[in-house]
């Protein structure tokens, strides 16, 4: 994970290292050595009592949440599926290989156990019908959506391009690593014996058939309502959702109760975060016509829009929609305060100037995120030889002012439920990191949620490169690939710590430190004399010059703080896979060992002083000793080598000395 306030490492013992290591190489060979070997049917009646045993460990909260951090290999990245449903050839259990995915596949199964829900993968055990032979299911880390686990929200699912393999724990599996590689069925038959296992009564086409009976488009709007009551979101959408593919073929609605989806699927998406599709759905409720209830209803149709273009950072869109919605309804108090907070940002995003200690009032009251803009216009992304691509500024910046100013894609604080930070085990490189696994999931739900922000996160940085930054949507959404993300987020993921000094203690422990993803700030690379340093105000991250910056030059913060040299290059070569070639690396590695470790052991001998000896009012004698101490880390340095070059060793002991002298 990238900068400042990161976690790299959990400490692990040699035992525990070698175990985890072990677990996950055995596993890769055992699926090496049976790749395209023939799936042995399994014992339906064993599967069902695993399934019932670990459904219970798992409520008696022996397996669920605990302290522990969670461990799962990665490394071994597959593509999604990106042929539509209605392309793929079904296929049966019985003719699954193992650790083989079956391009061109379909699987339509129904499940018929409980589902486990661990932390980092659900599993349960589904059927093929009617052959009634049935199989272990397992979805891994991104097996939830808006909180609900995707395989408990359905029981006939059709998996695209189905992964048989070994799971992590040795047992041969369907195994889903991409969400979008899972449809539910809309036709699902609702079981009235949900759990019987070997139940092969029902028959379920592998093709999709119509919903019986079929309601009007009004009573899918009234039971849309009704869910909404409930506040079950998910269900309301879907409701709409059915309401809507009934009235219009091309898109366009043609009566009230039509235009009424429409604008009660946007306030749906709007509690969703689905922001592309509510502003979408607004847009469509707008009826044009001039008489006073559907003035009324269009406002309503245009605060929605402009709520959605406001919440994706398109101040200039919602601005216009609120300024609509005003010529709609003049005397709405709450349009116009809105209005004036879109043109707030858009002042903010063209001029950098933001009222900080309004920011920083607001969230002493609780209020997070950060209302306030993206200001990114004295920075430009081109070519860095040998570093890939980084930041470059357009016009000189004075020491102490603002670069860029960014508000996240995405955050997981360490208080909220999502945030889990993980162990992963990384199979290309033989290397354990400590990964923000809860960021990971947030974004592949915001992206899913959200089409148009993927290409500017594909973009990003990672070692597998996957689908790239296309965009491809099939059946209802966005096909993402997690393995892509993963390295993207491995990469460019910051630490903000935590979100609350003060309170809400513990919040960062070993398996929730806050992450998040700042995308133009990730564009930055790591040096370790930087001109630029990271400062977050809630989750608004401002990157500051620490010296002035002249035009075109290149912005670099310092990903890793520590003044140990080995240590250092360690880290940068394990969380982000590159040599530091600054100069004062270059500096620091032509001394030689003997000088490093010298060094060090002078540099804690004076943090240990700074931390014992109190500056203010200090003796000669202890004035003279700290002056010695300063002499001997000097003495370390070669004069001629280091010119020019920050001497870091000598910062806190040289800080000292200035406190103890001005009196
Ligand atoms: C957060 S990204 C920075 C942007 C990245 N250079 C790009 O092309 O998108 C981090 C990655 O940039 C590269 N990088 C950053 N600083 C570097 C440096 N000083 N030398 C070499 N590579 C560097 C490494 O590949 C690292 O994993």
């Amino acid at each position: 994970m990238a900068p400042a306030n990161q976690r790299h490492t959990i400490f692990l013992t040699p035992e525990e290292d070698r175990r985890l290591r072990k677990t996950f190489k055995d596993r890769l060979q055992k699926c090496r050595d049976l790749t395209g070997q023939p799936r042995v049917p399994t014992d339906p009646k064993t599967l069902s009592s695993q399934v019932i045993q670990a459904d219970l460990l798992s409520d008696m909260g022996q397996t669920g949440r605990s302290d522990a951090v969670v461990a799962f290999p990665v490394g071994n990245p597959y593509p999604p599926c990106i042929v539509s449903l209605q392309d793929l050839q079904p296929i049966e259990l019985a003719d699954l290989l193992v650790d083989t995915h079956h391009r061109g596949r379909m699987l339509t199964v129904r499940r018929v156990s409980p589902v486990v829900k661990l932390q980092a993968y659900s599993w349960t055990v589904v059927q093929k019908i009617p052959s009634g032979e049935t199989e272990r299911l397992e979805m891994s880390l991104h097996k939830s959506k808006h909180g609900h686990d995707i395989l408990e929200s359905g029981n006939i699912f059709q998996i695209k391009e189905p992964y048989f393999t070994i799971s992590d724990q040795g047992e041969p599996t369907l195994r889903i690593d991409h969400p979008s590689d899972i449809a539910i069925r809309k036709d699902t038959i609702p079981t009235e014996r949900p759990f019987e296992v070997g139940d092969s009564t029902a028959t379920i086409p592998d093709t999709q058939t119509p919903a019986l009976p079929t309601k009007t488009p009004k009573e899918w709007k009234e039971e849309g309502n009704a869910a909404l009551k409930q506040k079950d979101l998910l269900l309301a959408h879907s409701n709409y959702t059915q309401g809507i593919q009934l009235v219009t073929t091309d898109g366009t609605p043609k009566e009230d109760s039509t235009f009424d989806l429409f604008r009660n699927r946007a306030h749906v998406n709007l509690a969703l975060n689905r922001l592309d599709e509510a502003k979408a759905d607004a847009l469509s409720a707008l009826t044009n016509l001039g008489d006073d209830r559907h003035k009324e209803l269009d406002s309503k149709s245009y605060s929605r829009a402009g709520i959605a273009a406001y919440n994706l950072g398109s101040f200039q869109e919602a601005k216009q929609f609120f300024e609509e919605q005003l010529k709609l309804s003049p005397n709405d108090k709450e349009a116009t305060i809105r209005l004036k907070q879109a043109e707030k940002r858009l002042k903010e995003q063209e001029t950098g100037s933001y009222d900080l200690k309004k920011i920083k009032a607001s969230l002493l009251m609780g209020h997070r995120p950060v209302d306030a803009a993206t200001f990114t216009r004295n920075v430009k992304i081109k070519d860095s030889p040998g570093r890939g691509r980084g930041l470059y500024v357009t016009c000189a910046i004075k020491a102490g002012d603002i670069v860029m100013a960014e508000k996240p894609f995405c955050v997981v604080w360490g208080h909220e439920a999502q945030a889990l930070t993980a162990m992963t085990y990384d199979t290309r490189h033989d290397r354990i990191r400590v990964f923000p696994a809860g960021l990971a999931k947030s974004i592949v739900q915001k992206l899913s949620d959200n089409p148009s922000q993927v290409e500017k996160i594909m973009d990003l940085y990672g070692d597998y490169r996957g689908l790239d930054k296309q965009l491809i949507i099939r059946d209802s959404g966005p096909v993402i690939d997690t393995f892509q993300i993963h390295d993207i987020v491995a990469r460019n993921a910051f630490g903000p710590g935590p979100a609350y000094t003060g309170r809400h203690q513990g919040e960062q422990g070993d398996s929730n430190a806050s992450a998040g993803l700042w995308v133009m700030a990730a564009y930055i690379n790591h040096s370790c004399i930087p001109n630029a340093k990271l400062e977050y105000i809630g989750d608004l991250m401002l990157i500051r010059a620490t010296r002035s910056i002249s035009a075109n030059e290149e912005i670099f913060h310092s990903y890793e703080g520590s003044n140990d040299f080995d240590a250092r290059s360690a880290a940068l070569m394990n969380t982000w896979g590159f040599t530091c070639d600054c100069k004062l690396c270059e500096a620091e590695k032509a001394d030689s060992p003997d000088v490093r470790k010298k060094r060090g052991e002078l540099e804690k001998e004076a943090d240990a002083f700074v931390q014992g000896e109190t500056a203010s009012g200090a003796r000669r004698m202890v004035i003279l000793k700290a002056k010695r101490l300063e002499k001997s880390i000097q003495e370390t340095y070669d004069g001629e080598r280091y010119k020019g070059l920050p001497r870091t060793a000598l910062v806190s002991i040289q800080k000292w000395i200035a406190e103890a002298s001005t009196r």
